[in-house]
């Protein structure tokens, strides 16, 4: 069962919204709705995400991803469809029900840090926990465990204002370590960061999900952010989403112009992996036969070419048990960075040179 569903969420803010969403599913347009003072922020808006998995939603400012956020965690009542955690309609539940879920099962971690000044970084951390109702000696255990799990053992007894924002942001995220959530709602988490300190904390969440396999929903405007993060994105656009799909199938099938233009500048070796560039393996060829370098299927483009200039012939990938699943020709490498798709093309009238003299060692 998927943890998260969303089944044709609407929210429309303004009069009439109901009103509203029979005219946007009859085919009216956003511009048409906010010409009558109504703004449509999500517009049949339907995924799923599977336990363990980052999803990540992609879009401009406006483009309706906090409102989607809000609508995941029940702040927020759709103004039509249905969201289901672990199969639970969160929709249908009441007050204090949907209050239980978000203490228990959903944690948030926002852009700005929401730590309090006046508490220590352990409190800090062990607030979700308090919340809950949980005992103090057990929240600073939990609290503890989870800031040495984000790298901050030994940073306590310390006051916020004494961290660095790369650390103030690590507190939030044990914050929504220490409750034991099932799903993490990660709001524009890394967008208030400085480039490397946001590379670094981009590093450490894709680290530390290989171990805690936690589902999360991760909102972000960078595109790269999107691809570095994302078992699948889904891309806003002024309330819809207009793609849905892992980073490869963004960026090797845009689903149109306006996705298009958004994938321009990303560096797709950084991105696509050899599994994307490979060719069937040739029996008997070189790849398997030698013990040059190899690559694994999820190998960087980037780093497949590395290798390849260091391999004589075509570079063999293989898979986890050591079997070659496929070869990845120079030729290949070559094409995909220039964007060439085709094979090379037999030259049509080759230039013949002269013979060269043969030079006498000697001479
Ligand atoms: N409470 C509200 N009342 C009226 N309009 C709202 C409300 N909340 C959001 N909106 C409108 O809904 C649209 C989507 O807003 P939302 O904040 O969800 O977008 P966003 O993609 O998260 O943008 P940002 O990245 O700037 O936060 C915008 O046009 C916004 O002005």
């Amino acid at each position: 069962m998927s943890r998260l569903q969303a089944e044709h969420l609407y929210k429309v803010f303004g009069r009439r919204p109901d009103e509203a969403v029979r005219r946007l599913e009859s085919g009216s347009g956003r511009d048409e709705l906010r010409a009558d003072g109504t703004t449509a922020a999500v517009i049949d808006a339907s995924f799923s995400v599977e336990p363990g998995q980052i999803f990540v939603v992609m879009g401009l400012s406006g483009s309706g991803k906090s409102t989607l956020l809000r609508m995941l965690n029940g702040l927020l009542e759709p103004t039509a469809g249905r969201v289901l955690f672990d199969g639970q309609d969160l929709t249908a539940l009441s007050a204090r029900g949907l209050r239980d879920v978000r203490a228990n099962k959903i944690s948030m971690v926002f852009q700005h840090f929401a730590l309090f000044p006046q508490r220590s970084v352990l409190e800090n951390a062990a607030y979700g926990l308090e919340v809950q109702g949980v005992a103090r000696p057990e929240r600073e255990r939990r609290a503890t465990e989870a800031l040495e799990l984000v790298g901050l053992a030994g940073w306590e007894g310390s006051w916020p204002d004494e961290l660095s924002g790369g650390m103030q942001q690590r507190v939030g995220l044990a914050r929504a370590l220490a409750t034991d959530a099932d799903l993490l709602l990660m709001d524009e988490s890394f967008s208030a960061l400085d480039p490397l300190i946001r590379r670094d904390m981009q590093d450490q969440l894709l680290e530390l999900q290989k171990r805690l396999k936690k589902t999360i929903v991760f909102i972000t405007h960078d595109l790269n952010e999107a691809m570095r993060l994302g078992d699948r994105i889904a891309v806003m656009r002024d309330g819809r989403i207009v793609q849905l799909g892992t980073a490869e199938d963004i960026l090797v099938r845009p689903a149109n112009d306006y996705v298009a233009s958004f994938i321009q500048d990303v560096d797709r070796s950084r991105v696509l992996t050899a599994a994307t560039v490979m060719t069937e393996p040739q029996s008997g060829g070189e790849a398997d036969a030698c013990g040059c370098e190899t690559v694994t299927p999820d190998t960087l483009v980037a780093d497949v070419c590395a290798v390849s200039a260091r391999v004589p012939h075509p570079v063999a990938v293989k898979d986890a048990s050591g079997g070659v699943v496929g070869v990845v020709p120079q030729s290949r490498l070559i094409g995909f960075v220039g964007d060439e798709p085709g094979e090379p093309v037999p030259c049509d009238s080759p230039v013949r040179l002269p013979e060269r003299k043969q030079v006498s060692a000697r001479a």
